[in-house]
């Protein structure tokens, strides 16, 4: 049985798009990235993390499989997670404005005996922001919950200019790397 650990809803609606059955887990794993620590190792901790605390919860049920996964923001080689609050998200979206950052999604797959992890890098260019752009955005509230304080399945799509590579992966949930996870575990055909 395939359990998701993610509060995220927009993760068990992609997932379900795979067409399996799963249960949901609700945890929450902190995130906090290493003074040191590069961005992509990071984001593969946290997507471990999230899926072996998830694998605790289930473990007495047998052949459990728990999925987790982490996405995050880069720019520069900074790591923009979600905003606090409205006053970061400005901050973040004035960065993003007239740029192509870096979308990361790491997926991890564990079981008992078994841990697999995948990764999907997507380029996102942002046109130029107005400040009027950003106080629109903010007032949608869109923003929240959000890595890099937009999300692309809404209204910010209108802002992008250009996407290269998984828009399921900028969503929270790589499908075709998630897809071949699943595979390696039995779990798709
Ligand atoms: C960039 C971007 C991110 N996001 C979301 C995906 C993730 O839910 C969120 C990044 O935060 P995450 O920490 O990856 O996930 P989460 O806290 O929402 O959920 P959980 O840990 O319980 O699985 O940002 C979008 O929905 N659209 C986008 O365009």
């Amino acid at each position: 049985m395939l359990h998701l650990a993610s509060r995220s809803p927009r993760r068990a609606e992609l997932l379900a798009r795979l067409g399996l059955e799963f249960g949901l887990l609700d945890l929450d794993v902190p995130e906090q990235q290493g003074a040191t620590e590069a961005a992509s190792d990071y984001v593969r901790r946290v997507a471990r993390e999230k899926a072996g605390a998830g694998l605790l919860e289930v473990v007495a049920v047998p052949g459990a499989v728990v999925l987790g996964s982490d996405t995050e923001v880069i720019l520069d080689g900074r790591v923009f997670g979600k905003p606090a609050d409205a006053i970061d998200a400005a901050a973040m979206l004035r960065a993003l404005s007239g740029r192509t950052h870096e979308v990361l999604t790491a997926v991890s797959l564990v079981s008992a005996g078994r841990e697999a992890q995948a990764a999907s890098l997507t380029n996102v260019t942002v046109e130029p922001l107005s400040d009027a752009d950003i106080q629109r955005y903010l007032d949608s509230g869109d923003w929240q919950g959000k890595a890099g304080a937009y999300a692309i399945q809404g209204r910010f799509e209108a802002h992008v200019e250009r996407l290269d590579g998984s828009y399921s992966g900028v969503m929270g949930l790589p499908l075709r790397e998630t897809a071949g996870l699943l595979r390696a575990f039995g779990l798709l055909p």
